[in-house]
């Protein structure tokens, strides 16, 4: 079984249906990109697999556990997480917030993952500086050092790439293939979809809580699933670069 799989997830916020029998996974060595327009329900998805958002039906498995069987110490030792939220309420150094992401290591070896992770992302030279002190997309690059900073396998990564410059978008997502590549599940929720047809083995469509489409980039996204979920009019250019969506709003 996939290290990461949801099966048939019901869930609802505030009493609306965010999660309407999805099904998703990510196996070893997979980058899988969750991809859908605003409020599809790809936090919420995320949430549920990290034991964050209860499941109503339906089940989330890391390594083949119920996530609902899991302690919050297990769960955070199987799997890291990067939320969406990019708030950092203390003003520690980068390097410090950095090791959060390794709570189950010694401090010298956290630090070091640290390090190591915040080289990783482009913000070696943040190490010693306090949250306080950086743009946001500063910050972002230190929690996703936090989440890379951990020992686990399985990532599951909130728009890990919102508000960072080009250059960091690639580099980052490099960094999540690298760990796919290494033998890791990785669940990256994205809205740049030329990136998530160049970076994912298979991206996940999301709509109203539904998946709509999975399969490999250019399959999941067709013509037909752009116009519908997304409302474009899209096709895929070949480039010596990869494919590129060119698009405009469906009239
Ligand atoms: N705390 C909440 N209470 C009630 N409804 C919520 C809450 N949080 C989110 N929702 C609703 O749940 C649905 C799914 O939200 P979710 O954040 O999972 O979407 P998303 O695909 O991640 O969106 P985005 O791309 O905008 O980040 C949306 O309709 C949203 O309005």
């Amino acid at each position: 079984m996939a290290p990461l799989t949801m099966r048939d997830a019901e869930a609802s916020l505030g009493g609306r249906k965010v999660l309407d029998g999805a099904d998703v996974q990510a196996g070893r060595g997979e980058l899988v990109a969750l991809v859908g327009p605003n409020g599809a329900g790809k936090s919420s998805l995320i949430r549920a697999f990290a034991g964050l958002l209860a499941l109503d039906g339906g089940i989330a498995r890391l390594s083949g556990d119920d996530v609902r069987a899991l302690s919050p110490r297990q769960r955070a030792e199987r799997v890291a997480y990067l939320p969406q939220e990019r708030r950092i309420a203390w003003n520690l150094p980068a390097i410090e917030i950095a090791a959060l992401g390794a709570p189950f290591l010694t401090g010298e070896q956290a630090l070091a993952r640290a390090r190591v992770a915040l080289d990783e992302v482009g913000a070696g030279h943040l190490a010693d500086r306090g949250a306080a002190e950086m743009s946001g997309g500063e910050r972002a690059r230190v929690l996703l050092a936090r989440a890379l900073a951990s020992p686990s396998p399985l990532l599951l990564a909130d728009e890990p790439i919102a508000g960072l410059d080009p250059d960091a978008q690639r580099l980052v997502l490099e960094r999540l293939r690298a760990k796919a590549d290494a033998g890791g599940s990785v669940l990256v929720s994205l809205h740049d979809l030329t990136l998530a047809a160049a970076f994912a083995d298979r991206v996940v469509v999301l709509d109203g809580g539904r998946v709509v489409a999975a399969g490999p980039p250019l399959e999941a996204l067709s013509p037909e699933v752009l116009k519908t979920t997304f409302g474009l009019d899209g096709r895929w250019v070949e480039t010596v670069d990869g494919p590129l969506l060119a698009a405009r709003r469906a009239q």
